[in-house]
């Protein structure tokens, strides 16, 4: 995997200092500019042109009490993608961004003629508890329509990646790879999801206790994901590897794309230096995930939807950051006294 570039970080930290402003003023905006700088291997980084793709999959543990709201709605929401009605629609048209969504595993058909991408691996994973909820070859082929998701994202001109996912019963998973891969226990890390009461809550944990005991051998991040994980889950972790093997950047939105990324970089710890978490989800483990993977999320707003909103809303704050940084004059240009040095 390529490494973000060292000397276009170093000459965007020298112009930050040269830039009308008390040292280190703009604070986060300073840094993140000096990143982007480093991933696209310039001392000046160029607007960012962002990349939403959305992954559906349903879950054989949705039928087990787990989730607010009913498996239908997977697909659903689906459909509501494409018509421009979902929160992620409404904020891909507001910032300019592409929007694909790729059914990796609904568990419903929909029209071939229906502008989605048909990947489809099966009619949703197993339950979690009682068995695989993927075979390995199901895993993979997961996996790997992630991976071309990004590469068609990236051939298309793409310079930062979204993944959004929509799954029913999806922060289970999520919450069972979290434990998993981190070392976490299920009570710091299984979260109300969509809004489940107190025994949903419990029976999630009893859920996420169950399949970590069933698969306690697993010794491998791509055995857990096959595990314990599901289809749209495989899919993001295939995209985030794809994007860092391409040297673009991923912005990583809530809970379950946090545990696609833990994913990735258990297969591939350099996906890591390609990652940025955009916000603290509402969901308990969130944060843990993100701080086991060196992840600082950029502000809270006690989100908790998923699609990739909490990140396609970062990017107008990422433009802006970027614009300062190329546009604000340096002390010379503009005949402004900078700070007396000793
Ligand atoms: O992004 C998050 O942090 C997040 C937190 C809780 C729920 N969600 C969304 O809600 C769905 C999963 O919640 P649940 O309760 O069905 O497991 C799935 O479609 C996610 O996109 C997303
Ligand atoms: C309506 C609805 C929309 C969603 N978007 C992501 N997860 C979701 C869950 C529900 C229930």
């Amino acid at each position: 995997m390529p490494h973000p570039d060292a000397s276009a970080f170093d000459a965007a930290v020298a112009r930050q200092a040269r830039l009308t402003k008390p040292a280190g003023s703009l604070g986060k905006l300073e840094t993140l500019a000096c990143q982007f700088a480093a991933w696209q291997g310039r001392a000046i980084p160029s607007r960012l042109r962002p990349a939403i793709t959305v992954f559906a999959a349903d879950h054989g543990v949705a039928r087990s009490g787990v989730s607010a709201y009913p498996v239908e709605v997977t697909a659903e929401m689906v459909k509501n993608f494409v018509r421009g009605g979902a929160a992620i629609s409404v904020l891909a048209r507001e910032i300019d961004a592409t929007l694909e969504v790729v059914d990796v595993g609904v568990a419903a058909d929909f029209d071939p003629a229906m502008p989605i991408v048909h990947a489809k691996v099966r009619y949703g994973s197993r339950n979690l508890c009682d068995e695989p909820a993927m075979q390995e070859q199901e895993c993979e082929q997961a996996i790997e329509a992630g991976r071309a998701a990004a590469r068609r994202a990236i051939a298309a001109g793409a310079t930062l990646l979204i993944a959004g996912e929509m799954g029913i019963g999806n922060t289970t998973p999520s919450a069972a790879l979290i434990c998993a891969l981190s070392g976490a226990r299920p009570v710091d890390v299984v979260g109300r999801g969509t809004g489940v009461d107190d025994q949903g809550m419990a029976r999630k944990r009893g859920a996420v206790e169950k399949a970590l005991l069933r698969a306690r051998t697993t010794d491998t991040a791509a055995g857990w994901l096959a595990e314990v994980g599901g289809l749209e889950i495989a899919a993001i972790a295939g995209y985030y590897l794809e994007a860092a093997s391409a040297g673009v950047p991923a912005l990583v939105d809530g809970f379950i794309t946090a545990a696609a990324a833990l994913v990735a970089c258990g297969i591939d710890i350099d996906t890591r230096d390609w990652l940025l978490a955009s916000h603290r989800s509402r969901e308990l483990g969130h944060e843990l995930a993100l701080t086991a993977m060196g992840l600082e999320p950029l502000y809270d707003f006690g989100l908790r939807l998923g699609e990739g909103s909490g990140a396609a809303l970062t990017v107008p704050m990422l433009q802006m950051a970027i614009r300062l940084h190329a546009d604000m004059a340096t002390f010379a240009e503009a005949g402004v006294s900078d700070r007396d040095h000793e």
